[in-house]
């Protein structure tokens, strides 16, 4: 997978004219008919996606199901085949600044040489336009985004030395300090230990807490439940979306991961509910 930038390349949807019924700014996300193609083969089709604000959605699916694809259309870095997206209402490049994004770990050049504050702090540039610099007060808020995640003691470490955890609570510092009303995570707890993991749910329930809306992919099924309220089961198509506690079902998961997973049903859930565990990762 090539590198991505820090920070990520915009660019403006030039679409058709939209529909009036697009402009719904009580849904945080709200995507309709949208097909996405890499080398004129769909690997999302005719996907109808909507995400009402203050939930924190997972967004599930079997390895290369479109979940990433699905994340960087709404954020214009993949040019979609057809749809419309609208964030709180209003096209994405309207609404950049009150979108915050954290890449997949393994999609980004660590080797980049630049210190722990300074990714962070790029995250203000939303804020300050590419031409300003930060001044103190940025760097204070930088420094206080670190705090956040446990990561103050590494402010001046280049990010090649940090761990995987580590990197991962920086990106985490860097939308921190955007300020944003919806987050797009891309597998922000892949490969990291317990205790990173507990830590960015939490600062991801705090967010929600405040009113933020998150959209997180994520592959451990077992921990769907009682990480999220809300969930998109994509495998190309969307498979089912709603609450986790109407959409976390055997037959739903059965349709997106067929025999990719073992499922443990449970009687305490009626029979509708159950355990789930992918085979051989994904
Ligand atoms: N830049 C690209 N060019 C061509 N094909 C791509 C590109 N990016 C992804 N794909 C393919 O598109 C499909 C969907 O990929 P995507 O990364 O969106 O899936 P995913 O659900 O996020 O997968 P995973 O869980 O494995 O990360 C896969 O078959 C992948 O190989």
């Amino acid at each position: 997978m090539t590198a991505a930038p820090f920070v990520p390349a915009v660019a403006d949807r030039k679409g058709a004219a939209v529909p009036d019924r697009l402009h719904e700014p009580q849904l945080a996300l709200h995507v309709e008919d949208l097909t996405v193609s890499y080398d004129s083969k769909p690997v999302l089709w005719d996907i109808d996606i909507d995400i009402p604000p203050g939930v924190m959605a997972a967004v599930v699916g079997p390895n290369g199901a479109g979940k990433s694809t699905f994340i960087k259309s709404v954020l214009g870095l993949v040019r979609p085949t057809a749809g419309h997206v609208r964030i709180f209402g209003r096209p994405y490049g309207m609404q950049r600044r009150r979108v915050g994004y954290v890449p997949q770990r393994s999609s980004v050049d660590w080797d980049f040489p630049t210190t722990a504050l300074d990714v962070v702090g790029m995250g203000l540039y939303g804020r300050l336009g590419w031409l300003r610099r930060p001044g103190r007060r940025e760097r204070d808020e930088a420094r206080h985004a670190l705090e956040q995640v446990g990561m103050q003691d590494f402010a001046h470490r280049q990010i090649s030395q940090l761990s995987g955890g580590q990197q991962q609570r920086v990106f985490l510092a860097r939308a921190l300090v955007q300020q944003a009303d919806l987050y797009f995570l891309d597998e922000p707890m892949a490969g990291v230990d317990a205790t990173t993991e507990r830590a960015i749910v939490d600062i991801l329930h705090r967010l929600r807490a405040q009113g933020k809306t998150l959209v997180v992919v994520h592959h451990d099924l077992q921990t769907v439940r009682s990480y999220f309220d809300w969930m998109v089961i994509l495998n190309i198509r969307a498979i089912a979306q709603g609450p986790v506690s109407q959409v976390y079902t055997a037959e739903n998961l059965r349709k997106a991961y067929g025999g990719q997973i073992a499922l443990i049903e449970h009687e305490s859930f009626g029979g509708s509910g159950a355990t789930a565990q992918t085979l051989g990762g994904g």
